[in-house]
């Protein structure tokens, strides 16, 4: 009978469903929230970021020099159609689980290309902008190959390390970019990397 296999049948998780979903208390006003594998089918997203977003090198003066910033780029301001449904989704998702708390929506979507392990972010907060005087969030979705997160309090202390895997969900909140610095640094074996972080608007 048709219909038991359906009544029976587990509810297929998605990017509605935030049930695993666990907050770490940083201290001064920050947090993280945690959710692995909450994008269903990230092979597919991966695939896209990397063949259709328009990736762009950014240099840098660097004292006498100008550097390549090691990992590729490209920002979906407001409005902006993003390259993958379940990207939209996500946004969308996110925009009503954190209503409440942040309210306003996830504007913006920042992308951010890491080739390899020698691609990397160094220690900053996203203080372009609100960040830097307000509480904020920063929700960053990783496809591919496994990098880590790391936070430091910056005032000096113990940080915090997170693994980004394949379809996870890691939200930085609170006042976590102004007391707070985070990084991604270069390991020395990893594969593609795809980050992409929901921000509201004037946050970067
Ligand atoms: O790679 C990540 O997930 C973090 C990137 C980041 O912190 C940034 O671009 O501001
Ligand atoms: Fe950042």
């Amino acid at each position: 009978m048709d219909f038991q296999g359906s009544l029976f049948e587990a509810p297929a998780s998605g990017v509605d469903d935030f049930d695993r979903i666990t907050r770490r208390d940083l201290g001064q006003g920050a947090w993280l929230d945690v959710l692995p594998t909450w994008v269903p089918a990230p092979d597919d997203v991966l695939t896209t970021l990397v063949d259709e977003v328009p990736w762009r090198a950014e240099r840098r003066q660097m004292y006498d020099r100008v550097v390549d910033v090691p990992r590729l780029l490209h920002t979906y301001m407001i409005g902006e159609p993003l390259p993958h449904p379940l990207l939209t989704a996500a946004r969308d998702a996110l925009s009503a689980h954190y209503a409440d708390e942040l309210g306003e929506p996830f504007r913006t979507a920042g992308c951010c290309y890491y080739r390899d392990g020698r691609d990397s972010v160094a220690w900053h907060g996203d203080t372009i902008g609100r960040g830097s005087t307000h509480d904020t969030m920063v929700a960053i979705v990783s496809f591919g190959d496994p990098r880590r997160l790391h936070l430091r309090p910056r005032g000096g202390g113990a940080s915090v390390v997170v693994e980004m895997g394949h379809g996870d969900l890691v939200v930085m909140g609170g006042s976590c970019q102004r007391t707070w610095e985070h990084a991604v640094p270069k390991v020395a074996h990893a594969g593609p990397r795809v980050s992409v972080q929901f921000r509201p608007f004037n946050v970067f």
